[in-house]
Parts: C-alpha cells; structure tokens; sequence
C-alpha cells in the first residue's frame, strides 16, 4: 500500500529583493510503500528540503500533488513528523516532558501518555535519562529524543532532513545503526534528505536520485541489502560498494552535465 504519492510535483519561489523566479523543484514523481525507508539524494540546490518541506505541509507547491493515506495534504500535522538537524526540542522541558507534550497534544488520555512516551524512549535507548532536560544529553542522545517524539505520535511518515549533518563522523555511524534498529523493529515509513551517498545506501530501502535544478527524478535505486544491517557487515559486502558507485556516477554524470551547459551559455 502507497503511504506517500507525489505526482508532478513543481515549486517556484520569487525572491523578494530582485523579484528573479528560482525553479526549487522541476517535476518529481515518486511514491513510497508503507514501511518503506525512502531516502532523497541529488545535487546541493537541488530541492531536497523543499520537496521535503511540501510534504511536511510548511511550503504549499505551485503544482503537482502530494497524498498521504490517499488524502491531499493541507498544512502541517503530527501525522508528517519532522526530525530536524537542530533537534527542536523544548529546553525547558524534560526528556519525558518532550514526548509527553506530543502525545497530550494529540488528545492521548492522561493516564496513557507517561507508559507511551516511556516506550519510545526505551526503543531509542534513552531509559534512565526520563528527567533529565535537552542540555544535559549529548548531541546524538537530543537527535535521538527527536526521533522518539516524532514516533510516539504514530505518524503515517515520519520526515527526516540531514538529521545526522551536524555530528561527529563516529557518532553519526552509531546514529545510522540506532536508526536501522529502530526502522526494523517498528517499520514507520520514512523520508530521508540527506547528502551522503553511504548514508542512503545503508538506511534505505530505495534511494531516489533527483537531477539537478529543475529537479527530476533521474533513478529510483532499489538497495539489494538483507536487513537488520549493521556497519561492519554491510562495508564488507560488495552489494552495497557497488550501489554506492551506481549512484556516485549518476551524481558526477548529473554534475559534468550542469559544468557543460554553463559553458555552452558562457
Ligand atoms: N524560501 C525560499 N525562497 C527563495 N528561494 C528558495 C527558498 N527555499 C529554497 N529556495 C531555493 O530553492 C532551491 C532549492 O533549495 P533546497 O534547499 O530545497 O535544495 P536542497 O537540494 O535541499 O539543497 P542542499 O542540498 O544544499 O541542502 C535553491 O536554489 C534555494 O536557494
């Protein structure tokens, strides 16, 4: 079943100062099956976050459409929740308090909200730090109370952008395997932006490759990969090397191709 359709998808933007027209997004089509790991790969500007932030209901797209459980989208809603690479936590809440908020905003009765919130924490491995508040985790900890809010909430996608940009090369490999967990034991479906190609290879379970500005869907990899995955096992097997190059040459095809054509117009 098709959680997420986006059909013809187009968005231009028009810069205040100059009143120049940028095309963000050409023509996107793509859908992703219910739990399904979908990552979204292309050139920097290619307009990654801004497909991403259609979806999340934050831009409203000059054409084309987006369903989500086969019901056009309007607007932001628990049910698309972001993982951002700022983490967006309340400070002033605590561990416990971040997942909690969510679910009372979701009407979940009192007395459901504590056991719920507590299991998403355990699953993203943050049993004992209930009340400690954002400041006094690590970084990869918060972008890991991230994912467990957005969780808890059940939503029928959950919207990751770069989410492990801005930490450490070592902790990022331990958040990729953490995430992995977390995908094969609950299976939400998931969007993922990010700009590294081993990254999507070993997250996904397809990778769509946009072309650069107007974007177009330039391939949908299908990752051959068994799951669960874990780094050691998955650097050692030749059918993530060579998806990784499959795609490594669809990107420097796709980057010679723009050089070109700003010389030709040079
Ligand atoms: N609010 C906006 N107003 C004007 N132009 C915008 C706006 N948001 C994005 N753009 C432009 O749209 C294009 C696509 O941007 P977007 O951030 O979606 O690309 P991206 O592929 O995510 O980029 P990167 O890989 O560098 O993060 C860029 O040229 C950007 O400058």
């Amino acid at each position: 079943m098709k959680t997420l359709e986006i059909s013809g998808l187009h968005k231009q933007f028009v810069d205040s100062y100059t009143d120049e027209v940028v095309t963000a997004v050409g023509d996107v089509s793509f859908a992703v099956e219910q739990g399904e790991f979908i990552s979204v790969l292309g050139p920097s500007g290619c307009g990654k976050t801004t497909v991403l932030n259609i979806v999340a209901g934050f831009e409203k797209q000059t054409d084309g459409s987006v369903l989500v459980g086969g019901r056009e989208i309007s607007g932001p809603s628990p049910e698309r929740g972001v993982v951002f690479q700022s983490f967006a936590l309340f400070p002033w809440k605590t561990v416990l308090g971040n997942v909690v908020f969510g679910l009372r905003m979701r009407g979940v009765p009192r007395q459901e909200r504590e056991p719920i919130a507590r299991q998403y924490l355990d699953l993203v491995g943050l049993e004992g730090f209930e009340r400690k508040f954002p400041h006094e985790l690590s970084g990869g900890m918060q972008q890991r109370l991230g994912v467990a809010r957005v969780l808890a909430n059940e939503p029928e996608v959950m919207l990751m952008d770069e989410p492990f940009a801005s930490v450490d090369a070592q902790t990022r490999r331990k958040l990729q395997e953490d995430l992995t967990g977390i995908f094969e034991s609950k299976r939400p479906t998931v969007f993922f932006v990010t700009h590294d190609v081993d990254e999507a290879v070993f997250l996904s379970d397809r990778v769509v490759v946009l072309s650069s500005r107007p974007s177009q869907v330039n391939e949908i990899v299908t990752v051959p990969l068994e799951r669960p995955r874990d780094w050691r096992s998955v650097l050692d097997d030749p059918d993530f090397r060579h998806t990784v190059t499959h795609i490594t040459d669809l990107l420097s095809g796709d980057e010679s191709r723009v050089v070109q054509a700003d010389l030709d117009s040079a």
